[in-house]
């Protein structure tokens, strides 16, 4: 901890010589006016905070060019990797940068950057680093595959750097996959956008900022929330007026990947930060890194937001709803609040029509519109029942795996006696596979704590839990929603029979 500290200061007073700061006035270190580095248990950890209250808007750092860890920077400053480099031209961009910092890791207290590089976590949790454990432990297939396909991926990356990291003749430990899991992380959770590099760079300081999503702040996506809670008890007659509100909501999703509180400034020279709301005193300052699902956020980043604005669940659909609309297939999903998208709707509204009456509808379909009272509810029907089977489908409940949770928390020691009272017998059974698995991965344990090996291996598998719990959090609050929707209707209507799917 005093290491960590000590390590911590050295970094500031580095970063200050080299121009990066929160104020205009240059001191010996390179924060305390707008920014302090601190401890945000639960949103992110070691983070930034605001040394006053911050006006929304206001520039709170500044890191210039000469401090941004690039290919470019890293290449200038030593001529055998430029070389090597070189000959190695079919490597990504990212891949190189990836090679240049295990490199530059290498030279230990002789790098340029040694103090910036100290400060890197020791170890990362994206989906890359899951074992096989963890990966089963995500349940649904569209992100075992997607954990699948970021390993062998970096895999792949690493088998085809290995010949010039060899031929840069790095430590043995830093061949390693491992070693090259830690550098890709590090480059995959740490960079960011820079116009003239499309492996972005490392930013000392700037990269202390912790991630809340775009969309998270009132102004976005307020105007599509209310109007969603609005909706559901809404009379068929106004629908059309209120859809235009909700496509502008979900467009915003695009709209706000551009829209970003840190950017690189060419006329100033320097990377800028600005405050994205106003702060008050000690609380956390947050960045918005791009807008992402919870899936891809574990991905590149190795967390997931239990309030996600922007994650979302897509239900594998019948190919003839694909065909009998013109919507592609990434905008068919259910919204995080539980809500289907619009497009969702407008797909299913169109494929409950018979096919030869669906011409003379589709534009009305595609405006928003809903067709009638008995269509409205045949789909609601559908989405309820087919969200409830994917549930079932899946071999834990949404219930089940909130107590997990609060059990995976307990688990301090691989020996002592579980508490499996208040588990299913299927929870504990994933329980006892978890303590194996650590114990098959050569991992003995302490007799009264976890060690640091273990602590690692569950906190992925919490992640993995998370990332199901979160996923089925919107099954369970989209068929809350359709029935409300049903249960309204059949106040004002007699239901029809559900067509058979
Ligand atoms: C650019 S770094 C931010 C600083 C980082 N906490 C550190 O100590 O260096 C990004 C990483 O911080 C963590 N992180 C950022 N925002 C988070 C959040 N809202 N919740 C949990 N972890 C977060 C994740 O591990 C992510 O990969």
């Amino acid at each position: 901890m005093e290491q960590e500290e000590a390590n911590l200061q050295r970094l500031l007073k580095w970063a200050a010589e080299f121009g990066i700061s929160d104020s205009t006035s240059c001191g010996h270190s390179c924060l305390g006016h707008s920014l302090v580095v601190s401890c945000f248990p639960g949103a992110g950890g070691r983070g930034l905070g605001a040394a006053r209250d911050l006006e929304k808007g206001e520039l709170v750092l500044k890191v210039p060019k000469s401090a941004l860890i690039t290919r470019e920077s890293l290449l200038l400053k030593d001529d055998k990797l430029s070389l090597a480099l070189s000959t190695h031209c079919s490597l990504s961009p990212t891949q190189t940068l990836t090679v240049c910092l295990l490199y530059e890791m290498g030279k230990g207290r002789t790098s340029w950057w040694h103090p910036y590089l100290m400060n890197l976590p020791h170890s990362y949790d994206n989906i890359a680093t899951f074992g096989e454990f963890e990966k089963q432990a995500l349940q649904v297939d569209d992100a075992i595959w997607a954990a699948e396909k970021a390993i062998l991926k970096a895999e792949f990356e690493w088998k085809e750097a290995n010949v010039v990291m060899e031929q840069l003749m790095l430590k043995p430990q830093l061949l390693t996959f491992r070693a090259w899991l830690w550098a890709s992380a590090t480059v995959s959770s740490r960079t960011m956008h820079i116009p003239w590099d499309g492996a972005g760079c490392l930013c000392p300081v700037g990269d202390l900022f912790n991630y809340s999503a775009p969309g998270e702040e009132p102004s976005d996506f307020e105007c599509m929330n209310h109007r969603t809670q609005e909706l559901v008890f809404q009379d068929i007659s106004t629908v059309n007026e209120e859809t235009s509100c909700m496509l502008d909501g979900e467009q915003l999703d695009s709209h706000s990947q551009r829209l970003t509180d840190g950017r690189f400034e060419t006329d100033v020279g320097a990377y800028c930060f600005y405050a994205k709301k106003s702060y008050r005193k000690g609380e956390q300052v947050l960045l918005s890194y791009g807008t992402y699902t919870n899936l891809e956020l574990l991905e590149h980043y190795g967390f997931i937001l239990n309030e996600n604005p922007n994650d979302k669940v897509f239900v594998p659909l019948e190919p003839e709803i694909y065909s009998s609309c013109s919507w592609p297939k990434e905008s068919l999903y259910i919204h995080q609040s539980g809500k289907p998208s619009f497009a969702l709707l407008s797909a299913l509204r169109l494929w409950a029509t018979p096919a030869n009456q669906r011409r003379s509808v589709g534009h009305l379909a595609y405006s928003g519109r809903q067709l009638s009272i008995e269509n409205e509810i045949f789909i609601m029907r559908w989405i309820s029942k087919k969200c409830n089977s994917i549930l079932k489908n899946l071999p834990t409940s949404f219930e089940e795996d909130s107590m997990l949770l609060s059990a995976i928390d307990k688990i301090q020691n691989l020996h002592a006696p579980l508490e499996l009272a208040d588990v299913s017998a299927t929870s504990a059974d994933e329980i006892c596979a978890f303590k194996a698995n650590v114990v098959k991965n050569g991992e003995r344990g302490s007799e009264t704590l976890v060690s640091r090996k273990t602590m690692r291996s569950r906190e992925r598998w919490r992640l993995a839990v998370e990332w199901r719990l979160s996923y089925k959090k919107i099954l369970v609050d989209c068929i809350f929603l359709c029935d409300e929707i049903l249960r309204c209707m059949s106040s004002n209507t007699s239901f029809p029979k559900l067509k058979k799917m």
